[in-house]
Order: C-alpha cells, then structure tokens, then sequence
C-alpha cells in the first residue's frame, strides 16, 4: 500500500510524466485522427437517467483491482468475467479503473470488456489534458470523468467541452462544498458526489447528504464510494438518491454480480 499523504499530488505528478510518454508513442495529431474513426457511445447518462425518472437503482459497477487506501480487492482479476457478472446482476453502466500505477488497472481492460458486454462504461482515471479526452473516446469510453479536486475551472470547462463534442457523457466529481460550487457552474446534467476524501481516504456517506441540499433543478446525482450493504443503500433512498457508484462492496466477493443483486434489490 502507498503512504496516502497527499496522494492525489502523487497521482497527478505520475500521469503528467505517462502522458508526455504517451505523445512519444502516438502523437496527439494521431489520436485525433483515431477518434474520428470509432463506433457511436452508447449513452451513459441517459442509461442512468432513464432508471432514475422512475425511481429505479442506477448502478454503476466498477471494475478495480486494487486501491491505494485498500491495496488488491481482487488477486483473481478477469475483467470481461466480472464485467459480464455486473450486467447478469442488473448493472445499468460500468466503471473501469485504467490507471496502473496506483489502482492496477489497463486501457485493454476497458477496450476487452466493451466487445464483451453491452453497457455503457466510464473510464476511471485522472484526466487533466486535452490528450487523455481524445485517448478516451478512441478506446471506447462513452463517459469520462473529471475530477474537481485535480482541475482548475479553466480545465474542467475545456476538458468537458471537448468530451461533449466528442461525444461522449461528463461525470463531474466533487467532494466538498468548494467543488460543487465550482462544478454546478459547468451546468453538467450529472454530477458525483464522492464520500471519500481522495487527500486522506476517509470515507462518510454523510458527504452525499450535506451536499445534496446545494444541488437543485434536476440535476442526476451520483453517490460515489463507500456504499457497502443495502443499509447504505436504503439511507440514500431516503435522501432521494438512486444512482451508485460502486466497486470495493463487489469486487471483494466471489460473484459481484450476483452481490450487486443481493445489495440493492
Ligand atoms: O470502491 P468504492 O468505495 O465502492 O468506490 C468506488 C468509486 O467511487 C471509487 O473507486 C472512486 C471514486 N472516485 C474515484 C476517482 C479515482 C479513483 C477511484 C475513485
């Protein structure tokens, strides 16, 4: 397990250091060039959204090794396997971590899983550069994911521009007052509320809750991280949440799918 002191900082520095890597390899020009070559995507918020109208548990599984505040969930790792367990199971879309350094994930396991199942996925990972979006959309994403706490208003604005024109869904994540307030001004259809603190890990459901009153109109809204049993569950019903993110809950059990089952219905 890595010292999580500041550990986002940590994050950020190494993908900054993959990403010039990445342009040596495949030049930016290039990837552009891919991305106007790919299949439609497959609507993400709108999967989600159509569950949530009629008051219906929205999942979004999440496919994940390994953790910095965990460390391996997972030692027997089939990414398509769990993948097709979560869609068995009543998913609505996926999450899969493609960072390796710290969470163990790979650009393939996304690109393998969307030839396998149907749903429509999110690439986990820390994006902060126009590159990244392009490499996005070219492996399959249908949802990207930005992160407040590692975005100034100037990228979160151009970065989920260029995800829009691409075609692709912007999950917005915040964990505090101070990014919701930044986020609401990009005036996204879905925001993510994550419970832990990606700084110290600390996890409160609580989180979801406090900032729920901030949010109004109909905005979707995302409880992201430390949901565990249908207790946790039935908290956020009563708080008129319907759509998870989740992943440590199934990814430590032998069938996730069929856990996902059991927790939320
Ligand atoms: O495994 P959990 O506690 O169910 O959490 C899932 C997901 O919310 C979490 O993995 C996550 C939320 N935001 C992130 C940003 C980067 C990496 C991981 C995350």
């Amino acid at each position: 397990m890595i010292n999580t002191s500041d550990i986002l900082k940590k994050i950020i520095a190494k993908k900054r250091q993959e990403i010039i890597q990445c342009i040596k390899t495949m030049p930016l020009t290039e990837v552009i060039e891919q991305s106007k070559n790919v299949p439609k995507t497959r609507g993400f918020y709108q999967a989600l959204k159509t569950k949530v109208d009629v008051k219906q548990n929205a999942v979004i599984a999440e496919i994940k090794k390994s953790s910095p505040s965990r460390g391996v969930l997972r030692k027997d790792f089939n990414p398509v396997e769990i993948a097709k367990s979560y869609e068995l199971g009543g998913a609505t879309c996926l999450s899969i971590l493609t960072d390796k350094k710290f969470f163990q994930g790979d650009n393939q396991y996304l690109i393998n899983t969307r030839i396998a199942v149907s749903l429509p996925i999110l690439r986990k990972e820390f994006i902060i550069d126009t590159y990244q979006v392009y490499e996005t959309r070219v492996m399959g994403s249908d949802c990207i994911l930005l992160i407040a706490a590692c975005l100034t208003d100037a990228q979160m604005n151009e970065l989920s521009s260029l995800a829009i024109s691409l075609s692709m869904d912007v999950l917005i994540e915040v964990h505090n007052l101070k990014e919701l307030k930044r986020a609401l001004k990009l005036n996204l259809p879905m925001i993510g509320i994550n419970n832990r603190n990606l700084h110290t890990f600390e996890v409160s459901l609580q989180t979801t809750i406090d900032l729920l009153k901030e949010i109004k109109g109909d905005t979707l809204v995302i409880t992201e991280s430390g949901i565990l049993n249908a207790e946790n569950v039935a908290l956020m019903k009563s708080n008129n949440i319907h759509s998870y993110l989740v992943g440590e809950a199934f990814m430590c059990q032998p069938n996730p799918g069929q856990t996902l089952r059991e927790i939320f219905t």
